[in-house]
């Protein structure tokens, strides 16, 4: 072991919270003037933690606005095992092999930060911190004021008392960890800006530390992350869930957002250095963007459709995309269930009058879908769930789709999209966004349909000829319709729409909301980063719409080696001969293909070398190599 200290900061740092603002929320919780007193507490930690009032002023004046007591200490406490730092819990290993060098310096109190870093392997003799005094009712009541840390420099004090003997390192997020720096007793600043990140503190660091895995990166310790995660840069577009955001944080990434969608010679810049990119159907991912995409390691469709994604050049990068398949399905259908309703019973047309103030009592071409055919075109996930719900509101379900589909219930499949058409009273477009279904519905199909058919459209808008709908609304063929979807949607909110449909009497028009509830997004929030992340630790491809699909067993004390190559013979030859020449002992090894790409996954015990990994790199068919440990 070196012979260097590490001085660790606790709140903010080691935790992810300040604990005596914790501990006020607990002792005031149900008060009328928590908020307050709160924030007042709050302020007074920014105000300490910045410089800008002395440390010895922020604690005392925050310790007379507390009124805690003992009992609040100990709920304290079991708030804070649920608080720690997410890359200190990640990197446990390195507290507990390293707990002779390591010293939490905090100005903050043991009553709470023994318990804590204790549990994580550390030692109660090198935690120095401050103590509460209290009086004979448990009440808090002040602070030990022989203790140096309950004074101006009292880091600095107590560093210079212990007179350590070797390379000092601070890790921290707050003004009396840096001046550990300043005063010259620690050799190195690491502003630690995991959960917090202040201006002051940031620029006069010798690093700044977004995770501890950076800082034992950087000075090559061991830690749980073979490269930092917070040097993978993961881009998120159009407004994905939070819950998504969260997911990519909470491991360590650098995540950058952005609300709207970004045009082709945007995100041909933006994409520069971005290794995991999230987006949804507004993004078109071109071969020119993936020209320069030097990082590029997956991609996430934040939605089902992955039509406005390059997934041949994907493949061919070795970059693998995943989508959510079923997380807006029922929003879709609902939409659609609601949409088929309002138009059959004219309700729209109604409405518009009333605000115009016309009253217009009438049954005329107004009916129930009870008894009505719906024709389905595309019986994949969303035509099947119509279909089941269609027939629970008493409709006869048709339905064509290119692939030969096993009829839900009662509906009955179709040999032609002819056969639907000719039949149905409503007509509802389910096919996906392939090229070749580009205007596959156009002024033939419309002419094949009964008069006054209900048309609905919340697949995707290039596959209907908008001209040949209007045509057809107009000349009463159709008498009703809805549409979410069109072949050119405004990449923002504060683009204008711009259509031909607008102003037709009885169409509902909404802009690609089909899948756009909470529940969808919060499910496809949680389902993409989870396939992606899987994809990332663990070489899974589960779900994958390019790469062929592999399921992984977690790795476990052995290095994983990614190869990804053309799909030509001969490859895994190649590769067991080089594995023979080094003698490296294969744990594991896994082959899946595809039309384009080989995927091989290998685990092999740690001892190898780089000319091994570098010769496997070498081989003439490798698109990608990574490795994980
Ligand atoms: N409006 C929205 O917000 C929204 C939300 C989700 C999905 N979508 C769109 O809806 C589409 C359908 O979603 P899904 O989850 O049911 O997809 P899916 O892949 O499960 O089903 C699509 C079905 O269409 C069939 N098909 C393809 N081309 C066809 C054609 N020319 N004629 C007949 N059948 C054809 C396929 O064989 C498949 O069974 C998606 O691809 C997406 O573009 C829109
Ligand atoms: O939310 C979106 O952008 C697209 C929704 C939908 O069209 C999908 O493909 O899932």
């Amino acid at each position: 072991m070196n012979n260097t200290y590490y001085i660790i900061d606790f709140d903010s740092t080691f935790t992810k919270v300040e604990g005596l603002d914790e501990l006020a929320n607990i002792a005031l919780a149900g008060s009328a003037n928590q908020e307050k007193v709160v924030a007042q507490i709050r302020s007074l930690t920014e105000q300490g933690m910045n410089g800008e009032i002395t440390f010895s002023e922020a604690l005392s004046r925050r310790i007379e606005l507390l009124k805690a007591n003992r009992s609040h200490i100990n709920q304290l406490v079991d708030f804070l095992y649920t608080q720690v730092s997410e890359s200190f819990q990640r990197n446990e290993k390195f507290l507990r092999e390293f707990s002779d060098h390591i010293l939490i310096v905090s100005g903050g109190f043991k009553e709470f930060i023994v318990p804590i870093v204790t549990s994580m392997g550390l030692k109660e003799e090198n935690v120095y911190a401050n103590t509460f005094v209290f009086d004979a009712e448990d009440n808090i009541i002040g602070v030990d004021q022989d203790n140096v840390l309950a004074h101006e420099k009292g880091k600095v004090k107590l560093l210079s008392s212990l007179k350590l003997d070797g390379d000092v390192y601070a890790i921290g997020d707050g003004y009396t960890d840096y001046e550990l720096r300043a005063s010259g007793l620690a050799n190195r600043f690491y502003a630690f800006t995991e959960n917090v990140k202040r201006e002051k503190v940031t620029a006069n660091a010798d690093h700044i530390v977004p995770s501890l895995d950076e800082f034992l990166y950087l000075n090559k310790l061991p830690r749980s992350q073979s490269y930092p995660k917070s040097r993978i840069k993961v881009l998120l577009l159009e407004n994905v869930h939070s819950v998504a955001i969260e997911a990519f944080k909470r491991e360590g990434f650098d995540v950058e957002t952005h609300k709207g969608a970004m045009d082709e010679e945007e995100l041909s810049e933006k994409i520069k250095g971005v290794s995991i990119l999230g987006l949804r159907s507004k993004t078109n991912l071109t071969k020119k963007v993936l020209e320069n995409a030097d990082k590029l390691i997956t991609v996430g469709a934040f939605c089902i459709g992955t039509n406005q994604i390059d997934l041949k050049t994907c493949t061919e990068k070795g970059i693998a995309v995943f989508n959510a398949p079923y997380s807006n399905t029922r929003s879709v259908v609902e939409l659609a269930i609601g949409e088929m309703i309002l138009l059959i019973r004219n309700v729209f047309t109604k409405s518009n009058q009333m605000h115009a103030g016309k009253w217009d009592k009438s049954a005329n071409n107004s009916f129930e879908v009870r008894g009505k055919k719906l024709g389905l075109i595309g019986y994949g996930h969303i035509g099947t769930q119509l279909s089941v719900i269609g027939e629970a509101l008493g409709m006869e379900v048709y339905f064509y789709d290119i692939v030969d589909k096993m009829p839900i219930g009662n509906a009955k499949k179709c040999r032609s999209l002819e056969e639907v058409l000719r039949v149905s009273d409503v007509v509802s477009m389910h096919i996906d966004g392939r090229k070749e279904n580009t205007n596959v519905f156009g002024k033939r199909e419309f002419e094949m349909m009964k008069d006054g058919v209900i048309f609905m459209n919340l697949a995707r808008g290039h596959v209907v000829e908008v001209p040949a709908l209007v045509e057809a609304i107009k000349s009463g063929k159709v008498a009703g319709a809805g549409v979410d979807v069109f072949p050119y949607e405004p990449k923002t909110n504060s683009e204008p729409f711009e259509n031909e449909l607008r102003g037709l009497p009885n169409v509902i028009l909404t802009p690609h909301i089909g899948g756009s509830t909470e529940e969808a997004q919060e499910g496809i929030g949680l389902y993409v980063p989870e396939r992606l992340l899987e994809y990332m630790n663990n070489g899974s491809t589960t779900g994958s719409v390019n790469f062929p699909e592999v399921q992984l067993p977690l790795l476990r004390d052995s290095h994983r080696l990614l190869h990804i190559h053309q799909n030509v013979p001969g490859i895994l030859a190649k590769i067991n001969n080089i594995f023979a020449k080094h003698h490296i002992n294969i744990i594991g090894q896994y082959l899946k293909t595809n039309e384009t790409i080989g995927y091989v996954i290998m685990d092999i015990s740690k001892g190898y070398t780089n000319e091994f990994i570098q010769e496997i790199k070498d081989i003439d068919e490798t698109i990608r190599f990574r490795m994980l440990y």
